[in-house]
This record gives structure tokens, sequence and C-alpha cells, in this order.
């Protein structure tokens, strides 16, 4: 039988603000369980392309199918509901409830019909929890409110949020911002251990990270695609280096 397809495929996409093409014509095609980083100097774009995968911005030319399911310009709700999460979706944790009730309360977003499955689906909801604390550091913390969690926590509990719900996309915007190296260092672990199960696509500029997790690196330019490939691919490129010049060059 053949296997589903899961792949995220963006095809020509673009939008243009009044007149600005923030991103043009760009093309990417992430296979399912992939982790991809997407680089790019200030303004490149990376930032509007994830907001249209999400649904966040409308785009004004191109396509985006997860598999073979068109998520074109859908409202963001549907677009979460069909696999694609986005951390900074949810503005933020609930700082007054615990680490657990937090992820209840993502939990509870999936899906009101599941969550009227009665006491079976709670069980198995509070297995799930478990396991996402493990996956994301937090299996101390499950008692501690959010507001008493550092820096770096904070971000692993807006991703085990995410990942409570199965999402097959994630998008990250720079998830290690903020951190000391120890919780980057956590953090790349974090990302290793998500593969093959989550899609995941991250906006980073930490080089030393971006080492650490991606599969593949697409590189972005005045809003076009620029290049793709493996880091020591990208970091040889010479267009990428011409294309970082004057931004401090790529590191
Ligand atoms: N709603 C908007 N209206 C007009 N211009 C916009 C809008 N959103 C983004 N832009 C412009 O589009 C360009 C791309 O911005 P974007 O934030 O996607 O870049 P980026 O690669 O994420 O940069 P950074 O690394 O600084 O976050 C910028 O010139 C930005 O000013």
């Amino acid at each position: 039988m053949k296997a589903k397809n899961r792949d995220l495929y963006i095809d020509g996409l673009g939008v243009n603000f009044s007149g600005f093409q923030a991103v043009n014509n760009f093309s990417m095609v992430v296979k399912h369980g992939e982790m991809r980083v997407l680089l790019g100097a200030n303004g490149a774009g990376k930032t509007t392309l994830m907001d249209m995968i999400c649904g966040k911005t409308q785009s004004t030319a191109g396509r985006i199918f997860l598999g073979d399911k068109e998520i074109t310009n859908k409202p963001p709700h549907l677009i979460a509901r069909m696999g694609i999460g986005r951390k900074f979706q949810i503005p933020s944790v609930f700082k007054e409830l615990s680490v657990l009730q937090n992820l209840s309360v993502a939990a509870m977003q999936e899906s009101t019909v599941l969550a009227n499955l009665g006491s079976m689906k709670r069980r198995v909801d509070h297995e799930r929890m478990k396991e996402v604390m493990s996956m994301t550091n937090l299996e101390n913390k499950a008692h501690e409110l959010a507001e008493n969690l550092s820096h770096g926590e904070t971000p692993w509990l807006e991703l085990a949020m995410l990942i409570i719900r199965k999402p097959q996309v994630i998008l990250l915007d720079e998830p290690t911002a903020g951190m000391t190296a120890d919780e980057t260092l956590k953090t790349s672990r974090i990302m290793n251990n998500l593969k093959g199960q989550h899609t995941i696509i991250a906006v980073e500029h930490d080089m030393a990270f971006v080492r650490e997790i991606a599969d593949k690196i697409t590189v972005m330019h005045q809003g076009e695609f620029l290049a793709e490939g493996h880091i020591s691919d990208i970091e040889n490129n010479q267009a990428v280096k011409d294309a970082y010049l004057g931004s401090g060059g790529i590191h």
C-alpha cells in the first residue's frame, strides 16, 4: 500500500504588500520528519514565509500543500487543525498555571469532540503529557508555575504545548533566542529527538545550533530562494557568502 504523503510543498509562493514584493516565486519541498532551517539576512522574508504557511499572511501568488491537501490562504485555525503548528501562535504560556495545567489547556484545544470522550481519553492525555514533558526537559517541573520557569524553560513549555497536539509540521521562530549555552545545547537535543516524528521548519541565526540540528538548510535573500543543501554546501556557496556580506557573514 502506498504510504500517505505528508511532505510540505511550497510552489511559486509570493506576497506583495501594496507594491513591495516581500516574498517572490519561492519554492521548496520539506520531507515529512525533516528538520529544515531557514537562513537569510534581516528582511530576507523568512518570517513572512512562515506567516504564509500558517495562514497569518495571505499570499498573492503560488500554492502550499501538505501532502495532497492544499492549505494556501486557508484561515489559520483550519491550517492548525490540518496539522501545522507554530510556536508563538499561542502568544504565551499561562503564567499563573502549572506546567501540567498549561499542557492540559493545550491538549483540550485539540478537539472538543475528543475532549468529550470521557475518562479513557483523559488517561491517555495524562500519559501523553508525561511523555511530552520528558521530551522537553520538563519532567521535574510538572507542578511548577509557568511564571517560575527560567528563560530557557518557558520556550520548552511553549514547544511542549505545541507538540502535545501532534502537529505534522512545526514552525519555529528562533527557538534559542535568549537562551544560555546550556539551554541551547538541551534545545538541540529536544529538536533532534523530534526529528522523524514531526516536520520542523526553524528560522535560526545561531550557526552553532544550526550545525547541531539541520538536516538541510534553505537560504532566502531579498524574498527569493537563494540556495539549498547541507550545511557544508551552504557554507561554501559563493552566492550565500555574497548575500551575507554586509550583514556580518555566515558564522
Ligand atoms: N505586513 C507588511 N507590510 C509591509 N511590509 C512588510 C510586512 N511584513 C513584512 N514586510 C517587509 O517584508 C520584508 C521581509 O520581512 P521578514 O520579517 O519576513 O524578514 P525576515 O527574513 O524574517 O527578517 P528578520 O530576520 O529580520 O526577522 C521586510 O522588508 C519587511 O519590512
